[in-house]
């Protein structure tokens, strides 16, 4: 068995190389003694003579060898020629270069789907840009001041987290830098200059124009922050509403003129149109970039004299779904005037307060699971509908319109005909200017104000509602049309739907006209319900159980560590004043 292969043409066709090295082939004269059985089995009558037997087993040895070598190794140090480009020797100029990547469709399905991950709202990975790259450069080249850079003037306001004040420079005061509002504020300051900050960086025209913000030093008591704006105007629309005049107030401070139609319901709802549009962009701008205003109110909206548009102010209450930042679900904040029935903008199993790390890592999921958004989509409508309804302009009718509702389950549809019946002038007056071109305002009143955060229309969403697409006082067009039944489409809450096709099925009649008998519908019903607990029903209920077992966990303990150390841990980012 001291065959040596030389290089040539085997019996089997491969090319044989040289094995002159001596373990080697003795090696191989070992392995061929079992490849020859193989061999053998193959063709068990086939009489080999000694020496044709042992080129045939060591033709197939060297086949089975270039075929292991083909499938694992391939030619030289690598990935066999099957998986990866090898070239031509001859032709090098088909040889791939050695440092060249080659994409592969997994690969790329990965890199795509990470990327998309990244950039769904509420935005991981421009969130982290932000804090850690535009927050620094910026801080780097803004001007910064001190608390006797700035004389006080008179006060606009008081509230339970801090005293705001006119106010101007003391150095230079015939600068540009005009008015200024200054905001002396408690801890909470912290969370308004982060706000501010973020978004002065990604939608800096959706909030009064912030200046700067410092925690003031020589008051040794308690923490006091300053925040300065620029002083935007002098009416909030709150202000603008308990106006006899409203909406005519506001018409010639957003047109720069009076409107030409006669006074008038068409002429109102324009410019309500406008204030609302105005409210959702500012709202849209603040949803994408991951804040969550949740004290939404006409007292926190103020008109901007400068660009005459409809400004957001107060950012105290606001929450940075990208970083978790003031993201406490379980405390209590909210102006319960103008709050959602749901009270928190995520759902109370949702852990409080998680770590950057982990709140930034689920913000995408956290975001989708529970909109957190349509909770100021629920203060804007209420906004549109005191709008709209004079009489529900003042609290005392606003809380009383809360009730009402609560008690028709949030249904609007339901709280108008219980009230339209015996409707004063004033609500009459008010259905009438929402009914207006096909009720598309009242469609989107009730896109906006419904129980479920789920089924309210996002702010971008309800900017391409038809209300805001008509040119002047046409009706709609075929095309807008079209879009409204989309939009009641995209709308519906599916689950009724259900029940309502098997309704309209109980309704008509036997199986003979078409229709079930009520044993058959119940039969239906119980397959249904049987269907619901089939078995991969239940491992997904069970896997989706484990899962938020598992992020609640995680969460709490997370939450614990936070709780120890409840320092705001960004607010390291704050200047203090030196
Ligand atoms: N940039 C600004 N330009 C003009 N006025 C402003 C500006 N910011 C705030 N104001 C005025 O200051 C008032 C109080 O502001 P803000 O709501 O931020 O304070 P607050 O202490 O949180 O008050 P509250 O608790 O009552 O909401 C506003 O109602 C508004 O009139």
């Amino acid at each position: 068995m001291a065959t040596v292969a030389t290089s040539g043409v085997g019996l089997s066709g491969v090319k044989l190389h040289s094995f002159n090295s001596k373990p080697f082939s003795s090696f191989l004269g070992k392995k061929l003694i079992k490849i020859r059985t193989f061999s053998e089995s193959l063709h068990p009558r086939k009489v080999y003579s000694s020496r044709s037997k042992n080129l045939v087993v060591l033709a197939s040895g060297v086949d089975l060898m270039s075929f292991v070598n083909h499938v694992f190794v391939g030619v030289g140090v690598g990935l066999p020629c099957t998986v990866m480009e090898c070239g031509d020797i001859i032709y090098r100029s088909t040889l791939p270069r050695s440092n060249g990547l080659s994409p592969t469709v997994p690969g790329v399905i990965l890199a795509l789907g990470t990327l998309s991950y990244l950039w769904a709202t509420p935005g991981v990975a421009p969130g982290f840009f932000d804090m850690f790259v535009l927050a620094f450069v910026e801080r780097l080249f803004r001007p910064s001041f001190k608390k006797d850079d700035f004389v006080l003037g008179k006060k606009l306001g008081e509230g339970s987290f801090g005293v705001v004040y006119r106010a101007s420079l003391a150095i230079k005061p015939s600068s540009k830098g005009g008015d200024l509002v200054i905001k002396k504020a408690t801890e909470y300051g912290a969370v308004e200059i982060w706000m501010n900050e973020r978004v002065r960086r990604a939608c800096a025209s959706s909030c009064a124009d912030f200046v700067y913000g410092f925690l003031e030093s020589s008051s040794k008591k308690r923490v006091e922050y300053w925040l300065i704006w620029r002083f935007e105007g002098e009416a909030t629309l709150a202000d603008l509403m308990q106006s006899k005049e409203f909406p005519y107030n506001v018409e010639a401070m957003i047109l720069g003129e009076v409107g030409n139609l006669p006074k008038g319901i068409e002429r109102e709802n324009q410019i309500i149109q406008t204030i609302m549009r105005q409210l959702l962009f500012a709202l849209d701008g603040l949803h994408s970039t991951g804040i969550v205003h949740r004290d939404i109110k006409p007292q926190n909206v103020i008109f901007s004299e400068g660009s005459r548009t409809f400004k957001i102010i107060d950012l105290g209450a606001a929450a940075d779904l990208r970083v978790g930042i003031n993201y406490i679900p379980k405390e209590f904040l909210l102006d319960p005037r103008y709050a959602a029935p749901e009270q928190y903008i995520m759902s109370t199993q949702t852990p409080s307060a998680p770590s950057a790390p982990v709140a930034t890592a689920l913000s995408p999921v956290l975001w989708q699971l529970n909109l957190p958004d349509r909770f100021d989509i629920y203060s804007a409508g209420l906004i549109y509908l005191q709008m709209a309804f004079p009489g529900l302009r003042s609290d005392n009718s606003l809380i009383q319109f809360n009730r009402q509702l609560k008690r028709c389950d949030y249904d609007l549809v339901a709280w108008r005909n219980t009230v339209e019946p015996r409707a004063s002038n004033d609500l009459r007056r008010g259905f009438e200017l929402l009914d207006l071109d096909g009720g598309v305002g009242w469609e989107l009143l009730q896109s906006m104000i419904r129980y479920k955060a789920r089924q309210r229309i996002s702010a971008k969403a309800a900017l391409a509602h038809p209300y805001f697409d008509r040119e002047g006082l046409l009706a709609l067009s075929f095309m807008q049309n079209l879009r409204m039944q989309y939009f009641r489409a995209t709308q519906q809450d599916y689950s009724e739907a259900v029940n309502w096709v098997i309704q309209l099925m109980a309704k008509s009649g036997t199986e003979q006209v078409g229709g079930f008998t009520e044993a058959q519908l119940q039969e239906m019903r119980d397959i249904q319900s049987k269907k619901k607990s089939s078995p991969q029903r239940n491992a997904l209920a069970s896997a989706l159980k484990l899962q938020r077992k598992i992020i609640k966990t995680l969460n709490e303990s997370v939450d614990e560590l936070n709780q120890r150390r409840k320092s705001l841990w960004w607010s390291r980012w704050i200047p203090r004043e030196e």
